[in-house]
């Protein structure tokens, strides 16, 4: 018999029995299941990463959908005990969904969601908050502060990198190296390297530049990653995390880019090797990173911790209120808009319209990435 598992239960007599496997952010999201005739369960059970057994617990023998986490191992076993409780939707809280194996989920017929556009620009401010941070060495400094080590400004003290000027990198240039490539240019980039952007942003900004008698931003489209890599001073990862970008950086990438430059990671942390990484900031003093995510999260690879060169966060990137409560909406109304057999949102880049608290949301599921797949009709609103 499978073991307890501690939940919250909303509307229990709701016709349609949708789980959550986290508590999450705001009420938005209960209240538009709720309204839509759906018992709602949330696990409450104190254990920050549900194992598989945990899940089939809470899918239990009759689920019509799931909201998951990234951390959890969303593979056959879990699609098959969704697809035998007659559930037919999963949606992950997260944008990144390689803890979800798609095409299990397409052999149970099972919609997979994921919460795209919301928490763009909050990562993107992430990863130039490490930027800043690793360039001018604010985490060593606020550390020596409080351990009571300033007795004097000197010449030498926490010299670190001046940003205006430089080159930027940026490696997966979807929504979220873009947004991060905007906030760049403006002031500190002298060249950006992307993959696509909004060209004219950059060449309006060039136009008020030079009308203020400065040096126009330029940017291009690098030939490959390795021209990024030889000459970019700072550098931010965005990619997927899929077979083609797994230790996207390592032994070489790193030996490849410059001995000062700074390296960003707010994508998912197996695209870069960690443990060639410690020993490159081993061997390389002055070169710095600014990592949200790791390997083996929630471990970091032996020595990192002890690297001043080094500002760890514990994958906060998209952790702002607003974003969280948006990302909590669009994965509850993936799973409703699936129960509901209302259609696929036409354009998962615009999302927009299901975060107004004054309007119901569209009729549609925001985002399922094997709509294709399964053959599900496409919204025309
Ligand atoms: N740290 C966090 O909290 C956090 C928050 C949000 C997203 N993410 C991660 O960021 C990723 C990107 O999110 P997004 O919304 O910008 O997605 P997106 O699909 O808009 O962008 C992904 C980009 O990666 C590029 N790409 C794919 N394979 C590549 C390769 N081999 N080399 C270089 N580029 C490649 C794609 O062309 C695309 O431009 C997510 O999949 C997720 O893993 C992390
Ligand atoms: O993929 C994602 O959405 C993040 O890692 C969490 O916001």
């Amino acid at each position: 018999m499978a073991k307890p598992i501690a939940i919250e239960v909303y509307n229990p007599n709701g016709k349609y029995r949708v789980v959550s496997t986290k508590s999450m952010p705001g009420t938005r999201w209960i209240n538009l299941l709720i309204e839509q005739d759906c018992r709602v369960e949330i696990c409450t059970q104190k254990k920050t990463i549900l194992s598989v057994e945990d899940i089939i617990a809470l899918i239990g023998d009759k689920c019509d959908g799931v909201i998951g986490q990234l951390t959890e191992d969303w593979g056959e076993t879990l699609f098959a005990a969704l697809s035998r409780a007659g559930g037919k939707a999963f949606s992950n809280m997260a944008v990144g969904y390689n803890n979800v194996d798609v095409n299990a989920a397409n052999k149970h017929g099972v919609a997979v969601g994921n919460t795209p556009g919301v928490l763009t620009e909050t990562t993107a401010e992430l990863a130039a908050s490490l930027s800043l941070a690793a360039a001018r060495r604010i985490v060593e400094s606020d550390q020596f502060m409080r351990a009571g080590l300033y007795d004097g400004w000197l010449p030498h003290l926490f010299v670190g990198n001046l940003l205006k000027g430089q080159t930027v990198g940026v490696i997966g240039a979807g929504r979220i190296g873009s947004a991060y490539a905007r906030m760049m240019i403006i002031y500190f980039s002298q060249f950006l390297f992307v993959v696509i952007i909004a060209c004219f942003v950059i060449a309006a900004y060039g136009e008020f530049l030079k009308a203020n008698g400065e040096q126009p931003v330029t940017w291009k489209r690098a030939a490959s990653m390795d021209e990024v890599l030889r000459e970019a001073d700072l550098i931010s990862l965005h990619p997927i995390l899929d077979k083609t970008t797994y230790h996207l950086i390592n032994k070489e990438s790193l030996a490849t880019m410059k001995k000062e430059a700074i390296l960003i990671n707010c994508s998912r942390g197996p695209v870069v090797d960690e443990v060639a990484l410690v020993e490159h900031l081993k061997q390389n003093p002055m070169f710095r990173v600014g990592l949200d995510v790791f390997e083996d999260e929630p471990y970091m690879k032996p020595g990192l911790a002890d690297m001043k060169n080094a500002v760890v966060v514990p994958h906060i990137a998209s952790a702002s209120k607003w974003t969280r409560e948006g990302m909590a909406t669009l994965a509850a109304l993936n799973v409703l808009g699936n129960i509901k057999g209302y259609p696929v949102w036409g354009d998962p880049n615009r999302v927009e319209p299901f975060f107004n608290e004054n309007a119901p949301p569209p009729a549609a599921s925001p985002s399922i990435v094997n709509a294709k797949a399964l053959g599900l009709p496409v919204s025309k609103l």
